[in-house]
């Protein structure tokens, strides 16, 4: 496993947010944290990211236990769903940031942020600033972004929230297809099921801090192990249906 999260409890002021939450993801796996609002997806990532601290349990990356290393040295990218590209900053220099921090010769970023703009096909943008980009477009730059210092884990809150519904299904199957090339281990928090079940290989359904159920898209859909899991995905099948 290249993650792992084990017996995780985390309270908030006396709310439990997880609620001994185990599961494991193996390396170059898309997992998809999906459940309703508040039913702690978020609370997860932030801990694998070090933004939060478990009560208990441990948490393992490539086979360490991370709980008490920083977030920046645990080989993390991050994506946010309301992109955070810095605005006075180029595409180039966005995508090179991390890089830059890491005091990465100029010659060396050049190449890599030049690898990454082909990676996003946005070869011809590199001189322009996010608010000369499109949605899609400032969330590929988002991606090239948290992807260059290599990162060994990617997680991705709510990718797509932002963008429009057409927009939206392109870009999910381009993130789908890059992270396969590029074999990164991924974990991404939604609350749609259909994006759940279209990008991820392994989905993770949360509800009220428990792990309801982790297994592949088909089995999360034609065999339910819980109530909550049967009537969630009918639901959310209804109301998609219904839009
Ligand atoms: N810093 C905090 N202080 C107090 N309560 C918190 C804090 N962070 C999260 N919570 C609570 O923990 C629960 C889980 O929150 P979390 O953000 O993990 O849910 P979520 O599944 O990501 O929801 P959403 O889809 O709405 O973003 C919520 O009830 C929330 O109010």
């Amino acid at each position: 496993m290249y993650v792992e999260m084990k017996d995780i409890c985390k309270t908030f002021d006396g709310f439990q947010a997880s609620d001994h939450v185990s599961f494991g993801i193996e390396k170059g796996q898309m997992a998809a944290l999906l459940g309703p609002s508040g039913s702690g997806k978020t609370t997860i990532l932030r801990m694998l990211a070090g933004l939060d601290r478990p009560d208990s349990g441990d948490i393992m990356i490539n086979g360490f236990r991370v709980n008490d290393l920083p977030g920046n040295k645990r080989g993390i990218g991050f994506v946010f769903q309301n992109y955070a590209l810095f605005r006075y900053m180029t595409v180039a220099d966005n995508i090179g940031f991390g890089l830059e921090v890491q005091k990465k010769s100029k010659a060396e970023i050049k190449e890599r942020v030049e690898e990454l703009l082909e990676l996003i096909s946005m070869e011809d943008l590199g001189k322009r600033y996010p608010h000369q980009l499109s949605g899609g477009q400032k969330q590929r730059v988002a991606f090239a972004r948290a992807l260059a210092p290599g990162p060994g884990l990617l997680l991705l809150d709510e990718p797509f929230a932002a963008i429009d519904a057409k927009v939206r299904r392109e870009l999910r199957n381009w993130l789908r297809d890059m992270i396969g090339r590029v074999g990164i281990t991924s974990i991404f928090v939604t609350h749609d099921q259909e994006e759940a079940m279209e990008v991820a290989n392994q989905v993770i359904i949360i509800n009220q801090g428990k792990i309801e159920q982790i297994g592949t898209p088909e089995e999360i859909c034609f065999h339910p192990k819980t109530e909550f899991v049967a009537d969630f995905i009918e639901t959310e099948r209804f109301s998609q249906g219904g839009k």
